[in-house]
């Protein structure tokens, strides 16, 4: 089943076409990883399909729904994360930055923390939990970053190099928490470098090269 489907999708700064992609389908609970070399879009990419950056596209349907990409439709909105390469979390404890979403879309209290409690124990984070930002370590801000995205129980995620800055064990905390998003019923689009990502089973692989968007299906995929 098709989540996410973009036809003609241009993106230009200034005279600079940055890539036109003729064809961009996302199926449910399906993990994607978009390589490409520096500079090729893939930031800019994961932002326009979350929103946060214009682009112009021939057709757009989401869950099966034309939609037009500007303004960004309230359902996308609703249900779509974007996960910063360098979270900014807010001044404030772990379990209420994880819980910020929740409150402001007007879910009571003891729902609310009943889903932040297993978020932060999806996470590995629970030990955290009144803990403020300052000082966490980069793997314990992006797992909380992450986190803070899953609570909201969205139907696409997209990382922006999840695992970058990490590396050893920490890398490896998060790598292993990509599986259960899809089989949550998450899709999840990772902007990477990373071999590991990349290697993971079931993971469906995009690649921006000259502008144009390269799909390529593994016959394997996670659960749906
Ligand atoms: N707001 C902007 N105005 C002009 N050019 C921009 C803007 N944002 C990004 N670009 C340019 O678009 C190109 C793609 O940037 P983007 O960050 O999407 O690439 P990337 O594939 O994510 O690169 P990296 O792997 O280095 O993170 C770059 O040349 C960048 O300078």
């Amino acid at each position: 089943m098709t989540l996410l489907a973009i036809h003609g999708l241009r993106k230009q700064f200034g005279e600079r076409l940055l890539f036109d992609i003729e064809a961009l389908e996302l199926r449910k609970a399906t993990a994607y990883v978009l390589t490409g070399l520096n500079g090729a879009g893939k930031s800019t990419l994961l932002r326009i399909l979350a929103g946060l950056e214009q682009a112009d596209a021939a057709s757009c349907t989401y869950l099966g729904m034309p939609v037009a990409l500007s303004p960004y439709p309230p359902a996308m909105r609703g249900s779509i994360v974007y996960v910063h390469q360098h979270p900014v979390l807010f001044s404030t404890s772990v379990c209420k930055n994880i819980g910020y979403g929740l409150a402001a879309c007007g879910m009571p209290q003891a729902d609310a923390a009943e889903r932040v409690e297993a978020a932060m124990a999806w996470a590995g984070v629970t030990h955290l939990r009144d803990r403020l930002p300052h000082g966490l370590s980069g793997g314990e801000k992006q797992r909380i970053a992450l986190a803070r995205a899953k609570v909201l129980e969205p139907r696409l995620l997209l990382l922006d190099e999840p695992t970058s800055n990490l590396d050893g064990a920490a890398r490896e905390q998060v790598i292993a928490l990509i599986p259960s998003l899809t089989a949550a019923g998450s899709s999840v689009v990772m902007a990477c470098h990373d071999r590991d990502l990349i290697a993971l089973p079931g993971v469906q692989r995009l690649k921006l090269r000259d502008g144009r968007l390269q799909a390529r299906q593994q016959r394997a995929r996670l659960v749906k």
